[in-house]
């Protein structure tokens, strides 16, 4: 695949690596990438755990309002937040006309990197476990291709293309 036939979405848990293999599909095939969390940090000039730690409820407002703002962009690829798969609205949005992949990356090499201290983890490195238990499900309803993450990310870049192309039968 010389081009990108499809756009693409990724889902998956925090510290899954959504964001690393976004920008670098966005950089082997030349295209938009955005960065949904990212996005709502600029807008709002917050870090988005300061907005989540707020209210989660409004957090979810308001990046239901970033992924219109972004999907009038027509990015090619876009990253979601790690719970962005908790509004239905939010990912009917995302599912219209794009490929959804779920990024799963073992738990406990997400653990080894990531920081515990965000407020979906509440201090409490365990609570990542209940986190993936209760989210499961939800990944792999929204989702049409599962990615295991883990070893040389180059060869996980790789394995998505094949995939991808798989799927679409090129
Ligand atoms: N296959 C991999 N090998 C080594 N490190 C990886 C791999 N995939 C991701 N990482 C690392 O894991 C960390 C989290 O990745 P990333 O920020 O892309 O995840 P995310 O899903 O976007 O998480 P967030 O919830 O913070 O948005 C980063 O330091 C990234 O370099
Ligand atoms: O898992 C979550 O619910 C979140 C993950 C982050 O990417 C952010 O979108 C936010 O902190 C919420
Ligand atoms: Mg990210």
């Amino acid at each position: 695949m010389t081009r990108l036939e499809q756009d693409i979405c990724l889902i998956g848990m925090p510290g899954s690596g959504k964001s690393t293999i976004g920008k670098l599909l966005g950089q082997r095939f030349k295209v938009s990438f955005y960065d949904i969390d990212r996005y709502i940090e600029k807008k709002h000039q917050k870090k988005v755990s300061e907005i989540y730690k707020e209210s989660e409820e409004n957090f979810r407002v308001i990046e239901k309002i970033a992924i219109k703002e972004i999907i009038n962009l027509s990015p090619r690829i876009i990253s979601t937040g790690g719970g962005t798969v908790k509004s239905d609205s939010s990912m009917t949005l995302l599912k219209k006309d794009r490929l959804i992949l779920f990024i799963n990356r073992p738990i406990e090499e997400i653990k080894d990197e990531i920081d515990i201290n965000r407020p979906i983890f509440s201090n409490d490195s365990t609570r990542i476990y209940k986190l993936y238990e209760e989210r499961y499900p939800l990944y792999k309803r929204y989702s049409d291709i599962e990615i295991i993450n883990s070893g040389d990310i180059n060869l996980v870049i790789k394995k998505i293309i094949n995939k991808v192309n798989y799927n679409l039968g090129v």
